[in-house]
């Protein structure tokens, strides 16, 4: 009898379901296939994969055209070295394989970004997601305390290691999408090098019945640019330009995903399109994922960079905390919510944003709560 306790709720295990033991995915995480929700993938138009050690005027023209199709792309030569990845990794693999009871010493509270739990955007559906996750804002310290009491340290040391080489990734690739824009750093309300990060440790325990269940639900991130480095196992799947095809996104030794969030989609006036995905989870393999969200500094507003030839702001200037309020309550809406009147974009189809409603609003799956 698998070992489903009480389905307390509020448990970060998604309802109290020990997903190591179950035999059969529970009515609490099984996912109907709606529209949009259907779990076959093409892979023949794989995502792009850039090298960055190509010439610079070259690899920003490269990254443009991914941005503005797919809001996604792949880098090697990237220069993170793979001993992080490989020691992130393996910390990560510690965390998750802790008891229960033990990662709710760190459970994330109902405000807080830091912490253990099921994903922020849980409530959004009708059903639980098959995944449990770590997130890191700042330093890692009082939570890492609170999973070690005596043996923190290592966690911490990668952990940092890890945000340290992704901020620099995150700053070089910024730099890149500007020059595509035509824009510089200078035109931005925030130093490059003062931008803030979060990361998340993302777990998806092998699952008995994988067509019936979702690893992460789909989503766009709320980040300007998040990079995820993903273990050898796929599962993360983008939703293409037209809006209709889930494509996997191999994982590709040395390689790393970069996604264009909601507020680079803000910063470039709509050119880059943020890239709406999700993570599906198999039969065999426990899969981690690590993924950096990179974010403006704090109190800083993103604003639409306009010129002689983008001439009209479409969105209004936020920060990313208020950002992630308005995502918080609105989810795949927030963008529809920030296009300024005279943006001309009147109903939420015409958007800049090539998402089709059927594919992105969790009404989809919203049965009657
Ligand atoms: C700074 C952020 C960005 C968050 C919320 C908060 C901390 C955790 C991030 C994620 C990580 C998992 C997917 C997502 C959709 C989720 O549920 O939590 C992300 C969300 C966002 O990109 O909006
Ligand atoms: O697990 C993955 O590859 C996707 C993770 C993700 O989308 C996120 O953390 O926002
Ligand atoms: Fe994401």
């Amino acid at each position: 009898m698998p070992s489903i306790s009480s389905g307390d709720l509020s448990s970060p295990l998604d309802g109290g379901v020990d997903f190591g033991s179950v035999k059969t995915v529970p009515e609490s995480h099984a996912w109907q296939e709606p529209e949009g929700f259907s779990l076959e993938s093409s892979d023949l138009d794989g995502i792009p994969v850039i090298d960055l050690s190509t010439p610079w005027w070259g690899v920003a023209r490269e990254i443009g055209r991914a941005c503005a199709s797919w809001g996604a792309f792949q880098v090697v030569n990237h220069g993170v070295p793979d001993n992080v990845l490989k020691r992130v990794e393996e910390q990560g693999w510690r965390l998750f394989s802790l008891p229960p009871d033990q990662k709710l010493k760190a459970e994330r509270g109902p405000d807080e970004i830091a912490g253990f739990g099921a994903p922020r955007i849980t409530h959004f559906f009708p059903k639980r997601m098959w995944t449990e996750g770590f997130t890191v804002f700042g330093s890692p310290l009082e939570q890492a305390r609170r999973l070690w009491p005596h043996d923190h340290m290592q966690f911490c040391e990668v952990i940092e290691e890890y945000q340290s080489e992704m901020k620099s990734l995150t700053v070089k690739l910024l730099e890149l999408i500007l020059e595509w824009v035509g824009a510089g750093k200078e035109d931005l309300n925030w130093e490059v090098g003062d931008s803030s990060g979060v990361t998340q440790l993302n777990s998806y325990p092998s699952c008995p019945e994988p067509s019936r269940a979702m690893g992460l639900a789909p989503h766009t991130d709320s980040s300007l640019l998040t990079v995820i480095h993903q273990s050898n196992t796929s599962g993360l799947q983008l939703l293409d330009a037209s809006g209709q095809k889930w494509v996997t996104v191999p994982p590709v030794h040395g390689a790393l995903v970069v996604n264009i969030g909601d507020l680079l989609h803000i910063l470039s006036n709509g050119r880059c399109r943020s890239s709406m995905h999700r993570a599906v989870v198999n039969r065999v393999h426990h899969r981690l994922s690590f993924a950096y969200f990179c974010f403006p500094s704090p109190g800083a507003t993103v604003e639409p960079l306009i010129g002689p030839d983008e001439p009209t702001a479409l969105y209004r200037s936020v920060t990313w905390t208020e950002y992630l309020r308005i995502k918080g309550t609105l989810f795949n809406n927030a963008l529809f919510s920030l296009l300024l009147p005279d943006s001309g974009f009147s109903t939420r189809l015409q958007q800049p944003f090539s998402l089709l409603p059927s594919q992105s609003r969790p009404s989809v799956m919203q049965e009657s709560h």
